[in-house]
């Protein structure tokens, strides 16, 4: 039995599911067109009414992108229109890989599940979680600097280093190696499958990820910043009031976290990474989707019959 039997709302069908239409999924794919968020959600609205009004109880999800398409165009949103429909191409056709990087705290995963909802892609995954898959696989004694957080991975360093190098950025590197192995593991598999996902946290660092993956037309590496070091403290802040982490830990460890910040931004120059400053969650989500819509717009095919 299908949700048409047990809903008053109009169903969306496509290949493998069928699921009730939904005005926050159609208004967050139309933010990423570069629709305002309470515009987007009325134009939502008005097609929900529009499809009830012509008593359309299931609609296939090609005629919704051809319906929501030509009611933008009807409503002077052609530029929106156009960059709608791009995307609902490139993800059915393409999958896409976007890689967020950025020293801990300065909001990689927040603009990253916020990226992931205007696009619909279903998956985000963490550099820490792959880094406790790691050390699972990989032992304390072989890789201790695995076993510590980006900030504390110096303490680990057994051998002697070279005189005026950073002791602090060295046991980062080697503390972000094995998560990398990880790292493209997950991007192979997605490729096999097809399937896009956003892989963000603090030990992407541009330079650091082969160049295999760095130059593929489907793969998009952004780095995340914060200049103002007041704002980025009131970041662990804000964090501790809704998770498990104690901002003190963060707090104690500032400089040195500050010290990977400066560092990544850096690699991200010399490796030619666009590096984005996230001040307000809004703008940098849309500064991010202006990125990533510039580098896959070239793996459209431009077919506009297909929609
Ligand atoms: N642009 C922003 N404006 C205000 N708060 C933000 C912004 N980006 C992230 N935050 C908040 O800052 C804290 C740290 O962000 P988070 O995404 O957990 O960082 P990271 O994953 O880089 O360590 C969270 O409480 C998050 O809600
Ligand atoms: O190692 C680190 O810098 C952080 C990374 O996580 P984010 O802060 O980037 O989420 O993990 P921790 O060991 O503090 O739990």
């Amino acid at each position: 039995m299908g949700f048409e039997y047990l809903t008053n709302q109009i169903i969306v069908k496509d290949k493998n599911y069928e699921m009730p239409f939904s005005k926050g999924i159609l208004a967050r794919s139309l933010t990423a067109a570069g629709l305002k968020p309470s515009i987007a959600y009325s134009i939502a609205r008005e097609i929900e009414e529009m499809l009830k009004e012509e008593g359309v109880k299931v609609i296939n999800k090609d005629e919704l992108r051809r319906r929501v398409y030509y009611y933008l165009i009807d409503k002077n949103y052609c530029h929106i229109a156009e960059k709608y429909l791009l995307w609902r191409r490139i993800l059915k056709k393409h999958p896409i890989i976007i890689l967020i990087g950025g020293a801990s705290g300065v909001g990689t995963s927040t603009i990253a599940f916020e990226i992931a909802s205007r696009l619909g892609i279903p998956s985000v995954i963490g550099t820490d979680s792959i880094r406790e898959v790691m050390r699972r696989s990989i032992s304390k004694d072989l890789v201790p600097m695995l076993y510590e957080s980006s900030y504390t991975a110096w303490k680990a360093i057994r051998t002697p280093l070279p005189e005026n190098c950073n002791i602090y950025i060295t046991g980062f590197e080697r503390h972000i190696e094995p998560v990398l192995i990880g790292v493209e593991g997950i991007i192979d598999r997605s490729l096999t499958e097809g399937l896009s996902v956003i892989i963000e946290g603090t030990h992407l660092v541009p330079g650091f990820i082969s160049e295999k993956y760095t130059t593929m037309p489907n793969i998009i590496f952004i780095v995340l910043t914060l200049s103002s070091e007041e704002f980025h403290k009131k970041r662990f802040s804000a964090r501790a009031r809704v998770s498990n982490r104690p901002m003190e830990r963060y707090l104690k460890h500032f400089k040195i976290i500050r010290m990977i910040n400066n560092y990544i931004v850096d690699q991200a120059k010399k490796n030619n990474i666009p590096v984005v400053e996230n001040v307000s969650i809004s703008q940098t989500v849309e500064k991010c989707l202006e990125i990533i819509t510039e580098k896959f717009i070239n793996l459209d095919d431009g077919n506009d019959d297909d929609f």
